[in-house]
């Protein structure tokens, strides 16, 4: 069965499926330049690390393939860096985008000490390399998930099937479709490894409920939805064997943020002796930062947690907290970090990073 599509790219014309309408309504939107993406990514129309940079990059294609070429190679770059600096602004604690955008700054260098390459040639070339986005996070998720699933299984070789609880959603609604943590749990079913799946709600977005349970009811993979404050009691009463969540920044010592609720997740797993995973492609990665305590935690609106959709749901007056993520420190991601290059404990990444 095909999984979701939250992003169609076309020939130059970009458009997201409006995740804030699911799981009621299933309706795509337009892109049409990187301030539209930019609104969107900030809204959450469309979020997850993987999609967020990929809609960036294409949004800024489509304008390129719109624009009249500049007249020098520095225009061109000055143009392309401006707009790449504005969209890592729309949420800060993913380092996809960030990543993203230093690759192609770099590329604009390389072009414009090319004196071979006329400012025409590089503007096509920059556009390929945003375009690449797309294909190169399907081929990374289906390398993360074929990896994870192979490791947690041999690291319960005793079980004939498995129970895995994850956080938020890292699935087609994520990525560019297979998905990272769900891509693993997506390789688990289908090598008929998967008793349950427990999602957890993830509040206060509900990325769990409300597009977690739609891609697994979607695909018909056996899931059971819990509220966030179920965790320690499921993994108690379904012996959970493993939990597998997402990644919006890894530090290069395995410090790792992702959606809050994970850090308690982690804690609750170590208690249980559960194996604790995170997958996310290396790409998610960023080595310029030693651990978790440098990674910028975004705060959110405190009407994503007073409010559902237009209805007040807590008290007019009350002060909130509401940070979008929490790090979840390396000792206690006990199963490892599983990455389209393999599995790796969280303090051995930096020999596996690119040249
Ligand atoms: C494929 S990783 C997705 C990652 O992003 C989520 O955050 P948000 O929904 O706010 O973009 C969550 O942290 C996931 O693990």
């Amino acid at each position: 069965m095909a999984t979701l599509q939250a992003i169609k790219y076309n020939d130059g014309q970009l458009e997201i499926l409006d995740q804030l309408l699911l799981p009621e309504s299933c309706i795509f939107i337009p892109i049409c330049n990187v301030e539209d993406a930019w609104a969107a990514i900030r809204e959450m129309k469309v979020r997850g690390a993987p999609a967020i940079a990929i809609v960036g990059c294409l949004s800024l294609a489509v304008e390129l393939r719109k624009l009249a070429a500049p007249e020098t190679k520095e225009e061109l770059c000055r143009f392309v860096k401006e707009k790449l600096d504005y969209l890592v602004t729309s949420r800060p604690t993913a380092v996809n985008t960030q990543l993203a955008a230093e690759a192609c700054v770099k590329l604009c260098a390389r072009l414009t000490d090319n004196t071979s390459v006329d400012t025409t040639a590089a503007k096509e070339d920059i556009i390929k390399h945003l375009e690449a986005m797309l294909a190169d996070d399907i081929a990374d998720n289906l390398a993360i998930g074929e990896h994870g699933a192979r490791d947690i299984t041999k690291k319960n070789a005793t079980k004939d099937k498995l129970r895995i609880l994850t956080h938020c959603n890292t699935g087609s609604l994520a990525t560019a479709g297979y998905g990272t943590a769900l891509g693993v749990i997506r390789s688990l079913h289908k090598a008929n490894k998967l008793d349950q799946v427990y999602c957890t709600e993830t509040r206060p977005y509900n990325q769990g409920s409300r597009l977690t349970a739609f891609e697994l009811v979607y695909e018909k993979i056996p899931a059971t939805l819990v509220c966030d404050s179920m965790a320690a009691a499921a993994m108690k009463q379904f012996k959970i064997d493993a939990v597998i969540v997402g990644a919006d920044r890894v530090a290069a010592n395995g410090d790792t943020a992702n959606k809050i609720g994970t850090y308690q997740l982690a804690v609750l797993a170590k208690s249980h002796d559960v194996l604790f995973y995170v997958a996310a492609p290396f790409s998610s990665i960023d080595f310029q930062i030693p651990n978790g305590q440098s990674i910028p935690i975004e705060e959110r609106p405190h009407s994503e947690m007073t409010h559902t959709g237009s209805t007040r749901t807590a008290a007019a007056g009350i002060n909130c907290w509401n940070p979008g993520f929490d790090v979840t420190p390396a000792e206690l991601i006990t199963g490892g970090i599983i990455t389209e290059k393999g599995v790796f404990k969280p303090d051995q990444l930096a020999p596996h990073q690119s040249n």
